[in-house]
């Protein structure tokens, strides 16, 4: 169970406020669809919850773990568990997509390994058997810069698996693709959180986040406005959209 209450963060020279009172309670299995207008902070939610932003304020827990306050196994256990896609995620186009796998995200990969390329045979096994489970094994051998764009976010999101990613926060992972990508990308992670407990929260187009998403949040004026799991938004819901 994630628990985040009363999350703040004001950004750059002018300390503007951008989460005022962010709060909510999440299980695992749960893909929320993360919605809100240009500007108003899903990065910046996703950026502090992944911890690459300090936050102002707030209480962030973590299966009973104090993630702020309780010292350095708190900072490590989302380190270790919790992947940032980020918009343009940093993978390698002239390494093959198992090495990409392999190697993975700067956080949870030693400094050694991530220049060497150097990996355990039982590292190998995991990341084919993720490949596999994305539907990439015939791409694995393949040099990343020549798979289409849904092929490499499922790369990416093979990589923080292999990693023993439990939460994976996406910031828009569909963008760029066709829609025929786009809605296979969300499947499969709607897939990972019924079959293996996977908790995602992603940055996506509203008629997908509305098929796919088991919950939606509209965020709107630092808060999560509305919380929506079961149905698709009211048109008045949506209106906050527009
Ligand atoms: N480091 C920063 N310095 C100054 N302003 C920032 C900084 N980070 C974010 N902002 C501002 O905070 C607001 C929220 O940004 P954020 O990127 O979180 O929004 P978003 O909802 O993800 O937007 P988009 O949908 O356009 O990606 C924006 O007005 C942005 O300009």
């Amino acid at each position: 169970m994630i628990i985040v209450e009363h999350l703040a963060k004001r950004v750059g020279p002018e300390q503007t406020p951008v989460l005022r009172d962010i709060g909510f309670r999440m299980d695992s299995g749960e893909l929320i669809g993360l919605l809100g207008v240009s500007g108003s902070g899903k990065t910046t939610l996703l950026r502090c919850l992944a911890l690459r932003e300090k936050w102002d304020k707030g209480n962030f827990r973590v299966d009973g773990t104090d993630i702020l306050q309780g010292g350095l196994g708190g900072r490590t256990k989302i380190r270790r568990e919790w992947a940032f896609l980020e918009q343009n995620e940093e993978l390698n186009r002239n390494r093959t997509a198992l090495k990409n796998v392999l190697i993975g995200q700067a956080a949870q990969t030693p400094l050694w390994r991530r220049l060497t390329g150097m990996v355990r045979s039982d590292d190998y096994m995991g990341a084919m058997d993720e490949l596999e489970r994305l539907g990439l094994l015939d791409k694995s051998r393949m040099k990343l810069g020549q798979l289409s764009g849904g092929e490499r976010q499922r790369v990416a999101i093979a990589r923080a698996l292999v990693h023993g990613a439990k939460v994976i926060l996406a910031d828009e992972p569909v963008t760029g693709l066709d829609p025929k990508s786009a809605q296979s990308v969300i499947e499969t992670l709607r897939e990972l959180c019924k079959e293996t407990g996977l908790s995602v929260i992603a940055v996506v187009p509203l008629e997908l986040a509305e098929r796919f998403a088991t919950r939606l949040w509209v965020l709107d004026n630092g808060i999560i406005k509305h919380d929506v799991t079961g149905r698709r938004l009211t048109s008045q819901e949506r209106a906050g959209l527009l």
